[in-house]
């Protein structure tokens, strides 16, 4: 599989391959790589699929995507990503080696997908472990090594620094957005005394701290000279490692495929939500792609007008599901090129303005009023609605759901009659309430239990270096430290 651009300045006689595009983030003319086109499933290979574990659906789809990567190294890879001692916090009740088992509130209509059962509880250790082994395997092969800059509004962070703590030629440099983040992330984060592992939170928000990862990714020199990476969902290999859940809890959800189904994503950066859609377009039989945003609605506005306006750091809200505090999408930039048809010129006018601080405005666009064909509805929540789901879920089903996962409940229960009532609906469960327990204890008047290797976890000594929210400064500590 060759990739593209969505800006369309590769600058390349050869379009790269997977493991050309695996250790980088932005392509180089600022756009985010796609494959070339999207693999169709037939009915036959989702018939094939239906009983396959996690590991080997992982491999049966990845390779779609990854052609440079022999079959039986990439399917050692995903063996070894995908076992029950990785995936291993599933409900009680529930196999771990199930990865992604899907708990249902309502037997048959409304379920939880639960995505939150790696190391770190949320839904960013699907695919970051599995970079984690991909980042190791292509650094050997290739004799590299990496420097990898990354920003976290909180589970991406944890994720990744746990992925790669202790791996050999890999360094994380983690920006964080300071004091924003529940206290449960921070401790995960800022706890970790690996060598290889930097913390350093912004004095801003999480959009500054990404604005400042494109900046580097933009500065060639700087990013040849230290070898810097990404693995935010910025990079390609996220997205595709989170499609496989897609298949899996829509085969865990329905008995046939002549069923379809809808999945709720609680969604900020649109990454998830990102790898859904292009489970769509694969051929999954996806009846609707429900978009639940919190106070930050910039998406939802989108879906609703056509317009697309990212808001300044002081118009973000902070909110109690913080992880999605952000009000610049940057896989919103793939659906738009699928949305205008794959044009990277129509792109690149449309991200002109955008990285320009302005609005876009699609909503009187033939491409807009094509968009019903995309699947989507969507819906924002509040921290009252947040807070009453919380209960709801827990007096009703005897469930504890994080505050992510809320917001994605409730749009769920708002876009209802917008899904067949024969057709399921997932809520994607992206991370479990302990991360959260401020929020819970506020809705519940009790604490959400934790792993016993977490417990006291907040009172350990933190390492974090505190940092204005500037690129030179960010360039400095890096020069700095490799
Ligand atoms: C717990 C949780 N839920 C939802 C999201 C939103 O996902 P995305 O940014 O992929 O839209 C995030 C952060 O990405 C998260 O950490
Ligand atoms: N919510 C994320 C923000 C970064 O998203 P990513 O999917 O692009 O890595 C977080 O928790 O850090």
């Amino acid at each position: 599989m060759k990739y593209i651009s969505t800006r369309g300045h590769l600058g390349q006689a050869a379009k790269p391959e997977f493991c050309d595009i695996l250790l980088g983030g932005l392509a180089p003319d600022g756009g985010l790589y796609l494959p070339e086109h999207y693999p169709q499933v037939t009915r036959a290979e989702l018939d094939a699929w239906r009983s396959l574990s996690y590991a080997e659906l992982a491999f049966e789809i990845l390779s779609r995507f990854i052609t440079d990567i022999p079959a039986d190294e990439l399917r050692a890879i995903c063996n070894k990503t995908y076992t029950a001692e990785v995936y291993r916090h599933a409900r009680a009740g529930e196999k771990a080696s199930d990865i992604t088992p899907v708990h249902w509130l309502e037997e048959g209509r409304l379920g939880l997908l639960e995505l939150s059962n790696g190391p770190t509880l949320a839904f960013k250790d699907m695919a970051m472990q599995l970079l984690g082994n991909l980042f190791e395997y292509v650094l050997e092969k290739r004799a590299e090594t990496i420097n990898i800059l990354g920003a976290t509004s909180g589970d991406t962070g944890s994720a990744a620094e746990y992925a790669m703590r202790g791996k050999h030629g890999v360094r994380v440099f983690m920006l964080s957005p300071h004091g924003k983040m529940s206290a449960f992330q921070r401790a995960q984060m800022y706890s970790l005394q690996d060598d290889n592992i930097f913390n350093i939170a912004v004095t801003g928000m999480f959009d500054d701290a990404q604005d400042i990862v494109k900046a580097v990714s933009n500065d060639h020199a700087f990013k040849a000279e230290y070898k810097i990476g990404a693995v935010n969902s910025i990079n390609w290999a996220r997205v595709a490692a989170q499609i496989v859940y897609y298949f899996k809890g829509y085969f865990a959800a329905t008995r046939s495929n002549d069923e379809q189904i809808a999945f709720s994503v609680p969604s900020g950066n649109f990454g998830n939500i990102c790898a859904g859609h292009i489970a769509r377009q694969m051929g999954l039989p996806v009846a609707r792609l429900i978009l639940a945003t919190n106070e930050n609605d910039v998406l939802d506005e989108f879906f609703r007008s056509g317009v697309y306006r990212p808001r300044k750091a002081a118009e973000t809200h902070v909110t109690s599901s913080p992880s999605m505090d952000i009000s610049k999408a940057s896989n919103f930039e793939r659906f738009v090129f699928d949305l205008v048809g794959r044009d990277p010129k129509k792109v690149a006018a449309l991200w002109a303005e955008v990285d320009a601080g302005r609005a876009f405005d699609l909503s009187g666009s033939a491409e807009f009023a094509r968009i019903a064909d995309f699947g989507f509805v969507s819906g924002a929540s509040s921290h009252a609605d947040r807070i009453a789901t919380i209960r709801k879920v827990y007096e009703r089903y005897g469930v504890m759901v994080d505050t992510h996962t809320a917001d994605g409940l409730k749009v769920a229960w708002q876009c209802r009659d917008e899904v067949p009532a024969t057709v399921p609906i997932l809520v994607l469960e992206t991370a479990q309430a302990v991360k959260f327990s401020e929020t819970i204890v506020e809705a519940l008047g009790r604490e959400p239990e934790r792993p016993a290797e977490m417990e006291g976890m907040e009172k350990l000594p933190q390492r974090v270096e505190v940092m204005a929210p500037d690129v030179d400064l960010v360039k400095r500590f890096i020069s700095a430290h490799v």
